[in-house]
Formats: C-alpha cells, structure tokens, sequence
C-alpha cells in the first residue's frame, strides 16, 4: 500500500487565489488595498527567502505589503518604537515580525507590542487566548491553520480521531493541538519528555510531527491507514559535497507505505503557512474595516 500524497502546494494555490478576491472586494470596498507590514531584523538568509515568498504571495494577491529591513544591531527600543507606528497606521492591517530575532531582543515582547487585531502571525497572547476559549476574533498562526485545512479536505469531519501531536511549541504544537481539541478529536501532546513516543504516535489516526529533527519518525511509529502531517523544514547535506537538501521530521519514504496520506516536504505544509498568512491578512483587514469576511474565505 502507498499512501496518498497530500499535495500542500496545490491548496495553497486555492487558499492564495481565494484571499485575493476577498482582497478585491475589500479594495471595491473600501477604497484602499488590504495592507501587510513585514518586519525582518539582520540579514539571516533562510529569513530573506522567507520573507520574499511571502512578499510574493501578497503582490499576487493584490496586497499592498510593506517591508522593514532592519539592521542586525537596531536596539529592542527602536524595534519597538516601530511596532507602535505600524499599530498606529491605518494602512496596515497585518504585522508580521520574523522569526528568529537577533540574541539581544525578547521575541515575546516585540510580539506583545502588536496590535492583536494586526498580529497575522497568531503569536500574540490574546490570540492565543482568544483560540483556547474558542473566542472566534482569534487570529490563529499559520502553520498549524494550514494543517488543519489540509486535514479537513482530507478527511471531512475530524471528530472522535485521535490526533498525536509531536512538539509543544506556541507556534506550532500547541496551537495544533487547541485547533484539532475544537474538531472534538481525542488530542496527546508528545515532547521529548514523552515515553515511548514510537508506541503512542502508532495509537494516532492524525499524527502532526512538529519537531525540528529529520526524519525522527520512522515508518513504524505510523499506524496503518493514518493521516501524516509533516510540519519539519531540515535543511540536511544533499547527496553532492556542498548541496543541502530539505527534508521534515518524518522518514516519508518509509511512512508512506504505513499511512493513509501524507503531506510531502517541500510542498506540503509550508506553503499552506503563507498562504494563510494571506488569509489572516484579509481577515484582519474586514474586521477592522467592520465587514464581515466574505462567505468561504
Ligand atoms: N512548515 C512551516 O511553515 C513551518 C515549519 N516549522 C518547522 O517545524 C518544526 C518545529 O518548529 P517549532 O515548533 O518552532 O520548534 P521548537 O524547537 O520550538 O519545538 C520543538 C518541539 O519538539 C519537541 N522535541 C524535540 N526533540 C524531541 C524528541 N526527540 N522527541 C519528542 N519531541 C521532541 C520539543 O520538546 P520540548 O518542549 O520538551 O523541548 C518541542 O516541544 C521545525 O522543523 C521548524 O523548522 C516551523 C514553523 C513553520
Ligand atoms: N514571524 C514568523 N512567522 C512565520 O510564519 C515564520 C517565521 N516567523 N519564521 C520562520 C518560520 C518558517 N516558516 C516557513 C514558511 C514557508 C515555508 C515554505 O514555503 N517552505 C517550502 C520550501 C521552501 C524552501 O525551499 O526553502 C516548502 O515546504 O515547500 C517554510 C517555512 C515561516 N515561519
């Protein structure tokens, strides 16, 4: 058996093509274009390439996205000082900070400093609080809102499934696991205090490896029939000296033939992430505005 291949990039087409007509119709709307702020400190170059796609995304979907670069050595203060001016215009519906940022800022403050209501990326606490008590003004991070669509178009109604996720991360494993609990599906969270990971991630019909290990999960922790979704992005030394290549947390070749589906790295769930990185923009954009984000967005 052979299990199907989730294919991330197509969906994410969809999920991209959908965000830009509601971005018409806000502009129809409203007059103005549907804003989104990046912020990117230091030049990290997997950060740059990031970034650029998402910039991409935004100029396909008719956004207006407006970038900061940022020196390696700007203070937490002026970072800061910028947060407040970006919450403060009222072109900007979305801010996006990226992720790392240098050693010498506190990434929780520079997140708590946005504006909930513009924080896209759903790392802010009240979003994620908003998401714990089902509050439906959450703005929910992307990657796992990727998975979950993915989920969905993969297996209807979750409900009664018993979902392992693999990583307690704020942004991903855990806002993975509150989603999929809202699906009323039976949710364990694994980490690296877990026991006997391989045993419980067999017990999983949805198995989420967010991990940041390649191909930590083998084909016989994947219970037959399974949905696998692969959050990892590994860059690993490629077959040729100086070549990488990328590869997630799970062994696919080997989980493929134990699982029901599974999404591919890349192309499975990392273009989902930018591509609800448009959809939370749109969103956010309407709720500001007061209009209702248009029916099947
Ligand atoms: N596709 C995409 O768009 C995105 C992909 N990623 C990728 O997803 C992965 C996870 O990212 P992120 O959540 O930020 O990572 P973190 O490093 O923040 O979290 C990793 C989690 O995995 C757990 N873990 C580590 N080692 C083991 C182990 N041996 N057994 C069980 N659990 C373990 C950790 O446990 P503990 O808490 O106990 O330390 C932790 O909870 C990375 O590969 C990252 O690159 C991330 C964001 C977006
Ligand atoms: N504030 C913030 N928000 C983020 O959402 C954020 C961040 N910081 N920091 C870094 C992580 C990582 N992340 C990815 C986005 C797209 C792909 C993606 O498109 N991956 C392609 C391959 C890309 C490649 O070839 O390198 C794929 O999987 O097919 C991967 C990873 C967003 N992140």
């Amino acid at each position: 058996m052979s299990a199907r291949r989730i294919d991330g990039k197509a969906a994410a087409a969809e999920v991209r093509a959908s965000a830009g007509r509601a971005a018409a119709f806000f502009r129809a709307t409203t007059g103005r274009a549907v804003g989104l702020a990046t912020v990117l400190v230091g030049e990290d170059p997997a950060s740059e390439v990031y970034i650029r796609s998402k910039r991409a995304a935004c100029s396909e979907a008719a956004m207006e996205s407006l970038h900061h670069a940022l020196p390696a050595e700007t203070s937490e203060a002026d970072l800061l000082a910028l947060v407040a001016r970006l919450n403060a215009d009222p072109a900007v519906d979305g801010i996006l900070v990226q992720l790392p940022l240098p050693p010498h800022m506190d990434a929780a403050r520079v997140i708590d400093a946005i504006d909930p209501d513009k924080d896209v990326d759903g790392f802010h606490v009240v979003n994620a609080g908003r998401l714990a008590v089902g509050d439906p003004a959450a703005l929910v991070p992307c990657t796992p809102l990727g998975c979950l669509h993915l989920l969905k178009a993969e297996l209807g109604d979750l409900s009664g499934k018993h979902a392992v996720v693999i990583g307690r991360s704020n942004i991903v494993g855990k806002p993975m696991a509150m989603l999929l609990l809202a699906e009323s599906c039976t949710v364990t969270i694994a980490h690296s205090r877990t026991r006997d990971l391989p045993a419980l991630a067999r017990e999983a019909d949805i198995l989420v490896a967010a991990v940041g290990r390649p191909e930590m999960v083998r084909g016989d922790w994947v219970k037959p029939g399974a949905t696998v979704i692969d959050v990892g992005i590994n860059r690993v030394a490629g077959a040729e000296p100086g070549k990488t290549r990328l590869v997630g947390d799970v062994a696919y070749a080997e989980a493929e033939r134990q699982a029901g589906a599974i999404t591919p790295v890349p192309g499975g769930v990392g273009p989902m992430t930018i591509a609800m990185l448009l959809r939370n923009t749109v969103v956010a954009a309407h709720r500001r505005q007061g209009l209702a984000p248009p029916e099947g967005l």
